[in-house]
């Protein structure tokens, strides 16, 4: 599903008003006919206080049409208007009338105004700000925004937190909803998925506004939800008459004295992800552990106890994947550039790979282009430099995966793979999954899914998407804590299979 930023969801909803030639408050009457469907189904006539917070512009409108039809259907309703601004929208003139018409008669809050009180058993409506928020809000507005988060009254965001921007941090952190649930107009935010703006987003759920999807279609998006309608066509079928050359020779490069078994790990994960074979190359010290913990792997070793000091593998592998618990030996460091330079088909770079880059940034032109590079946020920090926000690492994620043709996979809650100028975001995993060995685990699938023919940037997609599963369908049976990266591997497995159920209630089951 595509990310829009703001100004092309205008243009999406601009479009479908000339296209279905209708006017801009049909428009809004039907999203706003959505979210009354949704709370509607779920109070089913439950007598719970609705209060109602609206801006002046068409997020406040899209309130107004939600208010007048909760009163329609006799919820008990209290709407308040934010009266932030004189420049009011038509559309939100328009529905003011309409719920005059019906005699229900909003209070207007403006600077002066005392706060109103709200229960924690009411339900907030927040349809103060939507995506034209341009400015931080005014200091009393913050205050309100900042009495709501405290009531702790199940708060609904229409379309977005109010005081959230959508393509930048809040000028205030204070002074943004914390939504309970964010019902948003036909596409998802990029903020929902940021660690420094997802923060004020608990669910979220995308409600269809029938939306121009020619439109849609034609926009270029910088940003693309990896769900699973998007990455199951990416899969590669098994087919009857292989063999297991046909589906490659991994190599995994890694481990020094006390570290082998992140090469465990991503071996492990790399056969359990489909690779048709597989070689580890370890430090003599890890051969009899290896050989013993995963019998289905060849171990090759250097010619040191504790660490790796040459890099010579006796066959061309399909791909190789390097640097887990490799160490920064000054040895392992020159056998990593000097493997580096012979190198030409795509890698997969993970840990103490990614540290020896940056620290001798020149060895980053020998890195073969369409290589995947795996950093943790500190691992990234240390090749790209510091960055201001979220959306600064992301830009500059960007340049660097352009300027030396790679793909970088950002991890984290919603790990995002930067391609080509493109962000491809995550929606599998959970917070178990910070547990350590869970990146090797990762580095092995992604290696494992190129030597089965995957291409560089659908293999790193579709083996965080799949990794992300696994860890989910771990959580499931054994809750987060115990949830560890051998558990991980064990459940590749039904990852695969989760990945093919069809779901039974596809069209409800799209809360996030
Ligand atoms: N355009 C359309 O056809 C549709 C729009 N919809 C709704 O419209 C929303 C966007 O509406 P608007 O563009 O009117 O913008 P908003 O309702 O988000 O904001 C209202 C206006 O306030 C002003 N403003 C921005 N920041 C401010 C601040 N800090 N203090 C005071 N004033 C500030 C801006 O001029 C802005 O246009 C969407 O989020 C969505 O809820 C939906 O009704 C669906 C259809
Ligand atoms: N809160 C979280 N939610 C979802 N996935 C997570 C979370 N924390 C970590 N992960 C995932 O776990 C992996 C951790 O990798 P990494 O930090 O390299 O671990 P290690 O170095 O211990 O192997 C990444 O794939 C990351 O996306
Ligand atoms: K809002």
């Amino acid at each position: 599903m595509k990310i829009f930023s703001a100004q092309q969801i205008y243009q999406a909803d601009k479009s479908t008003i000339q296209r279905e030639q209708i006017t801009s408050d049909v428009l809004m009457e039907r999203a706003a006919t959505q979210l009354f469907e949704w709370l509607h189904s779920r109070l089913r006539g439950t007598q719970v206080n609705v209060q109602l917070f609206c801006g002046i512009g068409n997020n406040g409108g899209d309130g107004m049409v939600l208010a007048r039809k909760l009163h329609e259907h006799d919820y008990s309703i209290k709407v308040h208007v934010v009266n932030y601004s004189e420049r009011r929208s038509e559309d939100f003139l328009l529905n003011l009338e309409r719920l005059k018409d019906m005699k229900v008669w909003p209070d207007f809050i403006n600077k002066e105004s005392d706060l109103p009180q709200i229960s924690p058993n009411d339900i907030v409506v927040d349809a103060i700000f939507g995506i034209g928020l341009n400015r931080a809000p005014d200091d009393w507005v913050g205050n309100l925004i900042r009495h709501i988060n405290n009531s702790r009254a199940f708060t609904l965001s229409v379309d977005v937190p109010s005081g959230l921007p959508v393509d930048r941090n809040p000028w205030n952190s204070e002074y943004v909803i914390r939504a309970s649930y964010v019902l948003s107009f036909q596409l998802p935010k990029l903020v929902f998925f940021l660690p420094e703006t997802g923060i004020y987003v608990n669910q979220w759920e995308i409600v269809d506004i029938g939306l121009d999807p020619d439109c849609i279609a034609k926009t270029d998006a910088d940003f693309e939800l990896m769900g699973r309608p998007e990455v199951l066509p990416m899969y590669r079928p098994r087919l009857k008459f292989s063999h297991k050359g046909t589906y490659g020779h991994s190599v995994i490069i890694g481990g020094s004295y006390g570290k082998i078994g992140a090469v465990q790990l991503a071996t492990n994960a790399c056969l359990s992800v489909g690779s048709g074979l597989v070689t580890a190359f370890v430090p003599k010290c890890g051969y009899d552990s290896l050989q013993s913990a995963v019998p289905e792997v060849m171990v090759l070793t250097g010619s040191r106890e504790k660490s790796i000091s040459e890099i010579e593998i006796p066959f061309e592998p399909s791909v190789v994947g390097i640097g887990m618990g490799i160490g920064l030996d000054d040895d392992t460091v020159s056998a990593f550039g000097s493997f580096l330079k012979k190198s030409n088909s795509p890698m997969v770079i993970d840990a103490d790979g990614l540290n020896i880059l940056s620290q001798n940034p020149e060895m980053l032109k020998d890195v073969p282009r369409l290589s995947v590079l795996t950093p943790h946020p500190k691992e990234l920090q240390r090749l790209i430099g510091e960055w201001a926000s979220d959306f600064d690492k992301l830009e500059k994620t960007k340049a660097f995966a352009s300027k030396y043709d790679l793909v970088v996979v950002v991890k984290g809650a919603h790990t995002i793979t930067i391609y080509n100028g493109k962000g491809y975001v995550n929606t599998t995993g959970n917070p178990g999954m910070a547990t350590a060995g869970s990146g090797d685990v990762l580095t092995g699938m992604i290696t494992g899914l190129l030597a089965q023919g995957y291409l560089s940037v659908e293999a790193a997609i579709f083996g965080v998407y799949l990794h992300g599963l696994a860890g989910d369908l771990g959580a499931s049976s054994m809750g987060y804590e115990a949830l560890k990266a051998s558990i991980l591997v064990k459940h590749i497995g039904n990852a695969y299979s989760e990945l093919f159920r069809q779901p039974e209630m596809e069209q409800k089951d799209n809360a996030h």
